[in-house]
């Protein structure tokens, strides 16, 4: 069991957690912690913001829709209003998540940023530390994303730049950039999707292509790429079913090459798989792209006062840059003396065996698979979390709280 007698001065207090411990309110969180629930198995969530699902309700833009059917984004136990249309907006996920919370009466401990976690050999537990408060469990998991933190990478010259420079997480909408030219950096989903909006709003976007990437249309003669590909792979060999989806995508968007949207060789799903990018699932801004009213461009040399330079001599002046540059785990900057995350901090297992690390660690939704993968893990997690805690000492269950307060301030 944890004590508390090692605390440092600056300690206010120290709980011991009888269940689970889980840092971040996410999907991955919620989805953990209801399997959890199910099972009989308590569990207390910490989360540094100060509502669920945070990247949802505070980091992403107001047009936001996912972009993979419901019926691939639901976690587990409970499923979507049927009333909900086929590719939910972000306010209707936002929704979901509430009510999946409340439905499994899942109450997190919001504005608890958990800055360290250690295990401690000497109690066979794990010493969870926020900014107020010591937790301590035997079972710690992981459910802080593969989102928790912007990239911003180092761009020559960008530090010169008159003009706003913002994160696709702190982009809300296109209307504050209209008749504006606007460098969008990054054509992942978010590039292509920030440009879009832009076009919507008048602006004049400029996206960045430093790579090849695969664009598929998201839904192909009336069904959803990704349900075709998912039908598909339970019949053919992936690289075949790789195949199959370009020679659609090229059906119905006509080839990309000409519009400077080079394919990587490895097919979409394939390169899904073994290094996690996202095939950009198109809503709409590939036309735009057709149109040239979003500009295609090289890859960035630097930034000037008021302007872009590119690596193939074009140089363009601009209002404003928003960095569609991606996200990355933040689990390094706090969980200690482990193993089990590469420096990247995504778990050196890839999938199906991410999920599970030594001495009662876990993770969630580090799968590279979206809210898919997160349904596998939490679902693995629980039942693992679960025979143990049937095995301990009845001692345990007896008690009325599963929160209990060692030390007061
Ligand atoms: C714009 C966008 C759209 C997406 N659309 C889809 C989609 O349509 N379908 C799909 O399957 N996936 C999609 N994804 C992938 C996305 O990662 C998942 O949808 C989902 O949000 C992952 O849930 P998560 O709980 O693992 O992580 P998050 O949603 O990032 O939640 C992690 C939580 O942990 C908290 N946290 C982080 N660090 C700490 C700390 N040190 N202490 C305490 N709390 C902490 C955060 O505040 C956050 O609330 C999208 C991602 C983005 C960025
Ligand atoms: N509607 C939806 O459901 C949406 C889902 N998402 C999801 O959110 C996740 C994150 O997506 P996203 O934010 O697009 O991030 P990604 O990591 O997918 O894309 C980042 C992009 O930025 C580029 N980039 C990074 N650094 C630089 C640089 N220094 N100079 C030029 N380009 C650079 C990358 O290029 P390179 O490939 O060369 O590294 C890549 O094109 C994905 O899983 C995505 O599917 C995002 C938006 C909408
Ligand atoms: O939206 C995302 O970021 C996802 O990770 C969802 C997702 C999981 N597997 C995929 C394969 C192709 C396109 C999107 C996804």
């Amino acid at each position: 069991m944890g004590s508390c007698k090692d605390q440092e001065d600056k300690q206010v207090k120290c709980v011991y957690v009888d269940g689970a411990i889980i840092v971040g309110a996410g999907p991955s969180g919620l989805a953990v912690s209801a399997c959890l629930s199910e099972q009989g198995v308590p569990s207390l969530i910490l989360e540094k913001s100060d509502c669920i699902a945070s990247l949802w309700q505070h980091k992403t833009y107001d047009r936001l829709k996912l972009h993979l059917p419901k019926q691939f984004c639901e976690l587990p136990l409970f499923g979507f209003p049927n009333n909900f249309p086929k590719y939910p907006t972000k306010q209707q996920f936002i929704d979901y998540m509430e009510s999946y919370a409340s439905h499994f009466s899942i109450h997190p401990k919001f504005k608890q940023a958990v800055l360290k976690a250690v295990f401690d050999h000497s109690s066979g537990s794990w010493k969870v530390q926020t900014q107020d408060c010591e937790y301590i469990s035997k079972w710690l998991i992981v459910a802080t994303g593969e989102n928790a933190e912007p990239v911003k990478p180092e761009i020559f010259g960008i530090d010169k730049f008159n003009g706003p420079v913002v994160h696709t997480s702190e982009y809300k909408s296109g209307s504050v950039f209209r008749n504006q030219r606007v460098l969008v950096v990054g054509c992942g989903n978010s590039g292509m999707e920030v440009s879009l909006d832009l076009c919507r709003n008048n602006a004049i976007p400029h996206m960045v292509v430093r790579n090849t990437v695969h664009v598929l249309p998201r839904e192909m003669f009336g069904f959803s790429t990704f349900g075709v590909a998912m039908a598909l792979l339970k019949w053919l060999p992936l690289k075949l079913v790789d195949k199959l989806l370009l020679l659609m995508a090229n059906i119905t968007l006509g080839s990309t090459e000409q519009l400077g949207l080079r394919r990587p060789k490895t097919g979409p799903i394939e390169l899904k798989n073994v290094t996690g990018k996202t095939p950009v699932l198109d809503v709409g801004a590939l036309s735009q792209i057709k149109s040239g009213k979003i500009k295609v461009m090289e890859n960035l040399k630097e930034i000037t006062r008021n302007g872009a330079k590119f690596t193939d001599g074009q140089e363009k002046e601009i209002d404003a840059i928003v960095l569609a540059t991606g996200y990355k785990s933040n689990v390094p900057s706090w969980l200690q003396g482990c193993d089990f995350f590469t420096k990247e901090g995504m778990p050196k297992t890839p999938f199906p065996k991410s999920w599970k690390g030594d001495c009662g660690l876990y993770t969630v939704g580090f799968t590279k698979r979206g809210l898919l993968g997160t349904a596998f893990d939490a679902d693995k997690i629980a039942k693992e979390i679960s025979d143990q805690w049937r095995s301990i000492s009845d001692c345990n269950k007896s008690c009325n709280s599963h929160v209990i307060l060692l030390k007061k301030s």
